[in-house]
C-alpha cells in the first residue's frame, strides 16, 4: 500500500519530465534502428516521418529527393525507416525477377476485400510471390505486344468519337481543355479494350464519379480499399462478367478481341489456370491502373511537343510523310522520332511520381555501399532517376534526339544505360502489366492528332501538377485547326 503509493507519488511529481523523456527516447530509437544511422540524409528525417509528410503533402517531394541526391549522394536517409536509392546499377537487387525484396506495407493501402477474403490482385500481391507470378503469367498473352493488336480494334471506335469532339472546338474556334479531354479518352480506350464496352466518358464526363473517387484514393494511396460500393457496381458482381463479355460466339485464337474474351479463352483452354475472380481482378486493375497514368503520359508528349517548335515542326514532318489516318498502330510504331519523342516526355514527366517502396530482406542487404538492416523500406523513384545527369545529360531538357543512335545518343552502350535507368513503368517482377497497351494508346493518338489538325498551345494554358502518388497536370489548354 505504501510502495504503491510512493509510485503514484513519483509518476505525479515527474510526469512533467517523463513525457518529453520518452519523446527523445522514441525519436532517438528511430534515429539509430537497423543500423540506418551511417545513411546520409537530414537529421530530423531520421528522428520522425513528420518531415517526409509534409514533403509528400505539399505535392512536389519528387523535387525533395532530388535536393536530396544532389547534398547527400546516391543513398538517402528520407524518412526513420525509408531509403531513396538513385542508383540503377542497385535496380535488379531491388525489383528484378529473382529479388528478395517484398512490396512494401503502402501497397496494403489499395488492397480489397470480397466474401472471399482478400481480392487476390498483383498490384497489391506483397509475399505470395508464387500467386502473383502465376497470375501475371496467366494474363500475359493479353498483356503483350502480340496481345494488344487484337484489341488495336477496339480503341479505333473511341479515337473516332475524340476526334469528333475534337471537330467541334476547330469548327468553333474554341480552346479545348485537352487536359481533361485526354483523361475521358483514356478511360473510354482502356474500358472498351477491356469490356468491349465503355461508360461514354466522353460524352458524359465523369458522371459515374469514378475519377473523383480516384483522385480521393490517390491523395492517400488506397486505391480500391475503400470503394467498395464501386467495386460491385463495375465489376466486382461475377455476374457482371457475362454482360461486359459481348454476346454472339467467342472470338476464335488469331480474332480480334477484348481482354477479357482473351482471359476467357486463356481459362477454356485450362481451366485450372485462372478463376473468375483473378479475370474480374485483372479487368478491374485495367481501368484503376490503366486510365489516369496514360492520360499523364498522353498530356506530357502534347506540352513538350508545343513548347518546342522544332520538335513540333520534326515530329509533324515524320508523321505527315509516313503516316495516314487511321493511324494503325504497327505502322506508327515504326517512326524513330514519334517513339523518341513519347519516350523522352514519359522521361520527364513520369506518371508514377513516388518511391516505389520495397522491404529489404531478412539479414539485411549492401545497397549503393551502406549495408541497410533488414526490414527497411527502400526503393527508387522514377522522377529521381530520370534527372541523372551522369545517364542523362542536361536531364531538365526535353531532347527526343538523346534516345536516337547517331543523334544525341553517340554509342550503344550509352542507349542500354538509359534504357535500363527508364522507371517509369517501374521494372522486373512487378514491371507495369499494361505498358503495351498504353504505348499503344499513345501511339495512336499523337499521329492522328498531328494528321487532323494544326495544334497550338492556348496563351491561357497555365500546365501544373502535383505529385500524389500519381502526377496529373492540370492547365493543358489547346488550339485546334483542321488541316485542308
Ligand atoms: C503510361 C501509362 C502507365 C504508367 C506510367 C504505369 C506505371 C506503372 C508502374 C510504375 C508500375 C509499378 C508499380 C510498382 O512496382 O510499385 C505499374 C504497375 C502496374 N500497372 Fe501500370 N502504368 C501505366 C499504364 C497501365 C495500364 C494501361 C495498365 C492496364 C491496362 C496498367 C496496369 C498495371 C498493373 C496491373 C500493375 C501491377 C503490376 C505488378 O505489380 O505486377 N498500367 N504501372
Amino acid at each position: 500500500m505504501a510502495a504503491s503509493a510512493s509510485v503514484t507519488g513519483l509518476v505525479l511529481a515527474y510526469w512533467p519530465f517523463a513525457i518529453p523523456a520518452l519523446l527523445i527516447l522514441y525519436l532517438f530509437s528511430n534515429r539509430y534502428q537497423k543500423g540506418l544511422r551511417q545513411v546520409p540524409g537530414p537529421f530530423l528525417n531520421s528522428l520522425s516521418t513528420l518531415p517526409r509528410i509534409w514533403s509528400v503533402y505539399r505535392g512536389h517531394h519528387h523535387l525533395d529527393d532530388l535536393q536530396l541526391h544532389a547534398k547527400y549522394g546516391k543513398v538517402v536517409r528520407v524518412g526513420p525507416n525509408l531509403v531513396s536509392i538513385a542508383d540503377t546499377s542497385e535496380i535488379n537487387q531491388l525489383y528484378g525477377i529473382t529479388t528478395k525484396f517484398v512490396k512494401s506495407p503502402f501497397y496494403d493501402l489499395a488492397s480489397t476485400y470480397d466474401e472471399e477474403g482478400l481480392v487476390p490482385d498483383p498490384f497489391v500481391l506483397r509475399k505470395d510471390k508464387a500467386l502473383h507470378s502465376r497470375m501475371k503469367r496467366n494474363a500475359a498473352n493479353a498483356y503483350s505486344l502480340n496481345g494488344l493488336i487484337q484489341f488495336e480494334p477496339w480503341v479505333e471506335p473511341v479515337l473516332s468519337r475524340f476526334i469528333h469532339h475534337l471537330d467541334e472546338y476547330a469548327y468553333e474556334n474554341k480552346i479545348c481543355n485537352l487536359g481533361d479531354r485526354l483523361k475521358d479518352f483514356a478511360m473510354d480506350a482502356v474500358c472498351n479494350l477491356t469490356f468491349g464496352t465503355d461508360f461514354g466518358y466522353l460524352e458524359k464526363g465523369d458522371e459515374l464519379g469514378f475519377f473523383n473517387t480516384m483522385d480521393l484514393i490517390n491523395n492517400y494511396m488506397s486505391l480500391l480499399g475503400n470503394v467498395t460500393w464501386l467495386h460491385p457496381f463495375l465489376l466486382g458482381n461475377p455476374s457482371q462478367l457475362k454482360n461486359f463479355s459481348g454476346s454472339g460466339n467467342p472470338p476464335a485464337e488469331g480474332d480480334a478481341m477484348t481482354f477479357l474474351s482473351r482471359l476467357a479463352l486463356n481459362q477454356t483452354a485450362n481451366p485450372k489456370t485462372i478463376t473468375d475472380r483473378e479475370i474480374i481482378t485483372h479487368a478491374f486493375n485495367n481501368v484503376a491502373a490503366g486510365a489516369d497514368t496514360t492520360a499523364i503520359a498522353l498530356r506530357a508528349v502534347i506540352y513538350y511537343i508545343l513548347k518546342d517548335e522544332d520538335v513540333y515542326a520534326r515530329l509533324c514532318a515524320e508523321v505527315r510523310e509516313r503516316l495516314e489516318l487511321p493511324v494503325k498502330f504497327q505502322a506508327a510504331f515504326q517512326l524513330p522520332y514519334l517513339k523518341a519523342v513519347i519516350q523522352e516526355a514519359m522521361r520527364m514527366h513520369p506518371s508514377v511520381g513516388q518511391i516505389l517502396g520495397r522491404i529489404v530482406p531478412a539479414g539485411g542487404a549492401t545497397i549503393g555501399g551502406y549495408h541497410v538492416g533488414g526490414g527497411t523500406e527502400v526503393g527508387m523513384s522514377p522522377w529521381v532517376l530520370h534527372r541523372d545527369p551522369a545517364v542523362y545529360p542536361n536531364p531538365d531538357q526535353f531532347k527526343p534526339e538523346r534516345w536516337i543512335l547517331g543523334e544525341a545518343c553517340a554509342d550503344e552502350e550509352h542507349l542500354r544505360r538509359m534504357n535500363r535507368s527508364f522507371f517509369s513503368f517501374g521494372h522486373g517482377a512487378h514491371t507495369c502489366s499494361g505498358k503495351h497497351i498504353s504505348i499503344m494508346e499513345i501511339t495512336k493518338l499523337i499521329p492522328t492528332l498531328l494528321l487532323r489538325y494544326d495544334l497550338e498551345m492556348a496563351a491561357d494554358s497555365q500546365y501544373k501538377f502535383k505529385n500524389w502518388w500519381f502526377t496529373p497536370q492540370e492547365g493543358l489548354r489547346v488550339k485546334f485547326t483542321r488541316r485542308q
